[in-house]
C-alpha cells in the first residue's frame, strides 16, 4: 500500500498534505479533503443558510459533528429545562436554537446541552476519538490548530469556507511553507506546555509563523502528554501558523485507542501502520528551523494586549523607554495604558481581580489536576473577587468530580461550573468588568477580549490557581503546596529577564486517561439533569428566525476612493469586530460594530459617543481603501464578521505589509481585496496620500494602484492568479469546486480503500443510551 505522492524527504505537514490533495491547478491551488468538520453555533448559521438556498446537503455527515460551546451560560445545569428558559440573552439563544435546527434539518451529529459529551469545540473532537492522527480537520475556528497535536493538518477557516465544506468536503488551499521549532532537553521542574508555547511566541512574535505550518519536535515536545501538545499546538494560532503539527507517536495511540469514534480491530492496526509513516524525514527541508534550549524556559505570563507581550515570571513590566523603535515603544505605551500598569513594577506583585481556569487551551482534566493540586487545602484570597474553573466538557466536568477535584475547588473559594468557553470570548454571561485584572489560562489577552476594558493576564492552569490564592502573581515554584502528594518544586531562582534575554534560538533563513466512552453511561449519568426534566429539553424551533441572504460576489476590477490610514500593528479581528457582534445569524448589519471599542464610548445616556476615530472624520467617512503601516492584520480568531463588517462600511481593501492567515483567506471569499506590501513602500508612497485625505485607485487587472492623477504609486503588488480570477469575475468559489465533482469521486473511493479507517467517524456517535426522552422524541433523532 502507497500512500506517498511525490519522491524525496519529506516533512510531516509534506506528508499529509500530500495524502490529500484531490487535484493541483495549474495556479498552483490545492483541492484538499477534508476528514473531520467541527461545528459551532456562531460561524455556522450562514453558512447552513447558504447550503439551504442553494438546495445542497451535508456532503459527508460521518465527518462532521456540532456542538454548543461559546454562548452556552456556564451556570449549573441542574434545572435545566430548555435553551428558551437556560440562555437568558436572546441573540445567543438565537444562535443555539438555529444550530439545533441545522443540526436536525441536516441530519449533522450534535452535542447539545443535555448530553455530557457536550463541550469545547476542541475539547470534544479529540476526546471522542474524532480527531485522529493524519487526518484533515478544520472548523469555523482559528484554534482548530489544536488538533494537529495528533500529527493532523488541522487549522481554522470562515463561515464561507464552512459551507464549501459542508458542501463539498474539500477546501481551496495554497501550500504553506515549513517552519520547525525544536525544543531541546526536559522541560525544568514547573514549567508546563504552556509557559514554553508563551515563551515561543514571547522569542518568535504573533506574526513569526505567518504563513507557515509550524512543527513543534524535540525532546521536550516528546516528553508532553497529548493535553500538553494539545495546549502548544492550540497556540499555534497565536504565533500566526496556519498550523501547529506534532509527530504521532506511542503517547498519542495510547491516548486515541478506546475511545468511542476510533477504529478498532484490524482498523486499528491499518491506522497505526500508517500513522507511524507520519514524522519529518531525515534531511528533510524547513523553510525556518528555530532552535529554543529548555533551560532557558521558566514559568511565563503576559504583561500586555497581546499574546506575544510574555515574559519570565521573574521579570518586571518592560520600559517603553528602554525601546527605539518608534511604532513599537508606542504599541508598548498604549499597552501599559490599557493594562494599567506601570513601567519596572515586578510582575510578582501585581494583584488580580479574578481567576479563570478554563478554554480550549486549558481545561482538559490535566489542567484541572494541576491548578486542583495548587489550591487543595487553601483558601482564595480575600481580595480576589471570582475564581473560576470551567471544564472543557462535560466529560471533563464528570472525571474531574470522580477525582473529587469540584471539592477541592469549592472548599478553596473557586466556582466549579459547566462546560462551554465561557470568560475566554464572554459571548455568555461570564465576563470582566471594567479594568478588572484576571488570572486566565486562556488564549488570547487582546483588549476587550473578556469584556469591554478587561484586563488580562496569560498563564498555566497551576500559576492561575495560585495567583488566585495568592491575590497576586506568584512563581509557582515558590508556592508552597499542602498536598503532600504534590512533589515540591525547587530551582534556583533566574535572575530577572535572564531566561528571555539568553534565549538561544536560531531563526535561520536558509537558502533555504483515557475518558469515558460516553456510550456506555446510562443517560441518568450522562446527564446532570432531573430525568423528569428531560422530555422539556431543547425544544426545536418551531418558527425558523429568517437569516439574510448570503451577499453575492460583485467582480472586483479597480476601486477608486479615499484611502483611511491606520497607523497600528496586530490589528487583532476581536478589535475589527468585538464579540457582542458576532452573535448574529447573518452576514450584514455589522457596520456599527467595525472597530467598536476604538470607535465609541458610552456616554452617560447609555448611548454611543463618538471618540473620533479615523473612520468617523472627515473626509474618511467614505473610505473604500485602508492604508495600515503595521504587521499582521486581522490577526487572531476566524471570524468572518471581520471582512463582512468592513465590508458593510464600504471598504473594498486593505492594504497592509501582512495579514492574519485566516483573515487574508476570509477577505477574499467575500469580494474584499487584501494588498501585501512592503512596510517602507506604505509609508513613502501610500500613507501620506491617505494622511492627506486624496483618493487612491486600485487597479486590480494589472495589479497596480495610482493616485487621485493617475500616476502610479505602486506599479505591482503580488495576488495569487486563482484569487485573482475569481475576484475579478465575481466567481463562488463551491461553484468552481463542484466541477471537480469528478476528481473528488475518485479521491473518496481510494480513501474508503487505503484509508478505510477513517469511514464511519461521527456516523458512530451513538445516542445517549435510553433516550426516550431526547429532545427530538426518540432515539435516532438525538441530533
Ligand atoms: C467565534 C470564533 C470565530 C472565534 C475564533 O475563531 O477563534 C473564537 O473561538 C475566539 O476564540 O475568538
Ligand atoms: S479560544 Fe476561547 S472562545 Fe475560542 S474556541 Fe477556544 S475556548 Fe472557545
Amino acid at each position: 500500500m502507497s500512500f506517498k505522492s511525490s519522491e524525496g524527504p519529506k516533512t510531516l505537514y509534506d506528508k499529509v498534505f500530500e495524502d490529500h490533495v484531490i487535484h493541483k491547478d495549474e495556479s498552483g491551488s490545492y483541492l484538499l479533503y477534508i476528514d473531520r468538520h467541527l461545528v459551532h453555533e456562531v460561524t455556522s448559521p450562514q453558512a447552513f443558510e447558504g447550503l439551504k438556498n442553494a438546495g445542497r446537503k451535508v456532503r459527508r455527515r460521518d465527518c462532521t459533528l456540532a456542538t454548543v460551546d461559546h454562548n452556552i451560560p456556564t451556570w449549573s445545569r441542574k434545572n435545566f429545562k430548555s435553551a428558551e428558559t437556560f440562555i437568558k440573552e436572546a441573540d445567543s439563544l438565537l444562535q443555539v436554537q438555529t444550530l439545533q435546527k441545522n443540526v436536525k434539518d441536516f441530519d449533522v451529529p450534535f452535542f447539545g446541552m443535555t448530553d455530557a459529551r457536550q463541550g469545547i469545540v476542541h475539547i470534544i473532537g479529540p476526546e471522542q476519538g474524532f480527531t485522529l492522527p493524519g487526518t484533515t480537520v478544520v472548523c469555523g475556528d482559528s484554534h482548530t490548530s489544536t488538533h494537529g497535536a495528533f500529527g493532523s493538518l488541522a487549522f481554522g477557516i470562515g463561515t464561507s469556507e464552512v459551507e464549501h465544506v459542508m458542501a463539498t468536503q474539500t477546501i481551496i488551499q495554497a501550500k504553506s511553507q515549513n517552519m520547525r521549532i525544536y525544543i531541546d532537553g526536559k522541560l525544568s521542574p514547573g514549567v508546563t506546555s504552556k509557559d514554553l508555547i508563551l515563551h515561543i511566541i514571547g522569542v518568535i512574535g504573533t506574526a513569526g509563523g505567518t504563513g507557515c505550518v509550524i512543527e513543534f519536535a524535540g525532546k521536550a515536545i516528546e516528553d508532553l502528554t497529548m493535553e500538553g501538545r494539545m495546549s502548544m499546538c492550540n497556540m499555534a494560532i497565536e504565533a500566526g501558523a496556519r498550523a501547529g503539527m506534532i509527530k504521532p507517536d506511542q503517547t498519542t495511540y495510547d491516548y486515541v485507542e478506546g475511545r468511542p469514534l476510533a477504529p478498532k480491530g484490524a482498523e486499528w492496526k491499518k491506522a497505526v501502520s500508517y500513522w507511524q509513516t507520519l514524522h519529518t524525514d531525515e534531511d528533510a527541508h524547513f523553510d525556518f528551523d528555530i532552535k529554543i534550549n529548555s533551560r532557558d524556559i521558566i514559568p511565563t505570563i503576559t504583561w500586555g494586549t497581546s499574546p506575544q507581550d510574555a515574559l519570565p515570571i521573574t521579570a518586571s513590566v518592560p520600559n517603553p523607554d528602554s525601546v527605539s523603535d518608534p511604532i513599537k515603544k508606542s504599541m508598548m505605551e498604549n499597552a501599559l495604558k490599557y493594562m494599567g500598569l506601570k513601567p519596572n513594577t515586578p510582575l510578582k506583585s501585581i494583584t488580580i481581580d479574578k481567576v479563570f481556569i478554563g478554554s480550549c487551551t486549558n481545561s482538559r482534566i490535566e489542567d484541572l489536576r494541576a491548578a486542583a493540586a495548587v489550591v487543595k487545602g487553601h483558601k482564595k484570597a480575600g481580595s480576589v473577587k471570582l475564581a473560576m474553573v470551567v471544564p472543557g466538557s462535560g466529560l471533563v466536568k464528570k472525571q474531574a468530580e470522580k477525582e473529587g477535584l469540584d471539592k477541592v475547588f469549592e472548599e478553596a473559594g473557586f466556582e466549579w461550573r459547566e462546560a462551554g468557553c465561557s470568560m475566554c470570548l464572554g459571548m455568555n454571561p461570564d465576563i470582566l468588568d471594567p479594568e478588572e485584572r484576571c488570572a486566565s489560562t486562556s488564549n488570547r489577552n487582546f483588549e476587550g477580549r473578556q469584556g469591554a476594558r478587561s484586563r488580562t493576564h496569560l498563564m498555566s492552569p497551576a500559576m492561575a490557581a495560585a495567583a488566585g490564592i495568592e491575590g497576586h502573581f506568584i512563581d509557582i515554584r515558590e508556592f508552597q503546596y499542602k498536598d503532600n502528594d504534590v512533589p515540591k518544586i525547587s530551582v534556583e531562582q533566574e535572575s530577572e529577564d535572564k531566561a528571555l534575554q539568553d534565549a538561544i534560538y536560531q531563526h535561520e533563513k536558509q537558502p533555504l486517561q483515557k475518558g469515558e466512552s460516553a456510550d456506555e453511561l446510562e443517560e441518568d449519568e450522562v446527564l446532570d439533569i432531573p430525568p423528569s426534566e428531560h422530555e422539556a429539553q431543547e425544544t426545536p424551533l418551531k418558527d425558523a428566525p429568517s437569516a439574510s441572504a448570503p451577499a453575492g460576489m460583485e467582480p472586483f476590477l479597480t476601486v477608486s476612493g479615499i484611502a483611511a490610514p491606520l497607523d497600528k500593528a496586530n490589528v487583532d479581528t476581536d478589535a475589527i469586530i468585538p464579540k457582542q457582534f458576532l452573535k448574529t445569524i447573518k452576514r450584514t448589519g455589522l457596520k456599527t460594530g467595525l472597530f467598536y471599542e476604538w470607535r465609541f464610548t458610552k456616554g452617560e445616556d447609555g448611548k454611543d459617543q463618538s471618540r473620533g476615530f479615523v473612520l468617523d472624520t472627515e473626509p474618511y467617512t467614505k473610505s473604500q481603501i485602508l492604508v495600515v503601516t503595521g504587521d499582521n492584520f486581522g490577526c487572531g480568531s476566524s471570524r468572518e464578521h471581520a471582512p463582512w463588517a468592513l465590508k458593510d462600511f464600504g471598504i473594498k481593501s486593505i492594504i497592509a505589509p501582512s495579514f492574519g492567515d485566516i483573515f487574508y483567506n476570509n477577505s477574499f471569499k467575500n469580494g474584499l481585496l487584501p494588498i501585501r506590501l512592503p512596510q517602507d513602500v506604505i509609508l513613502e508612497k501610500l500613507y501620506p496620500v491617505a494622511q492627506a485625505g486624496k483618493t487612491m485607485t486600485i487597479d486590480l487587472p494589472n495589479q497596480r494602484i495610482l493616485d487621485s492623477e493617475d500616476n502610479v504609486l505602486v506599479d505591482h503588488f503580488e495576488v495569487e492568479n486563482f484569487r485573482k480570477h475569481c475576484l475579478v469575475n465575481g466567481l463562488d468559489d463551491i461553484g468552481i469546486t463542484l466541477q471537480k465533482e469528478e476528481f473528488i469521486v475518485k479521491f473518496e473511493a481510494r480513501r474508503r480503500d487505503e484509508f478505510s479507517f477513517l469511514e464511519g467517524g461521527s456516523n458512530l456517535v451513538k445516542p445517549i443510551m435510553g433516550s426516550k426522552k431526547s429532545p427530538y422524541g426518540n432515539n435516532a433523532q438525538e441530533w
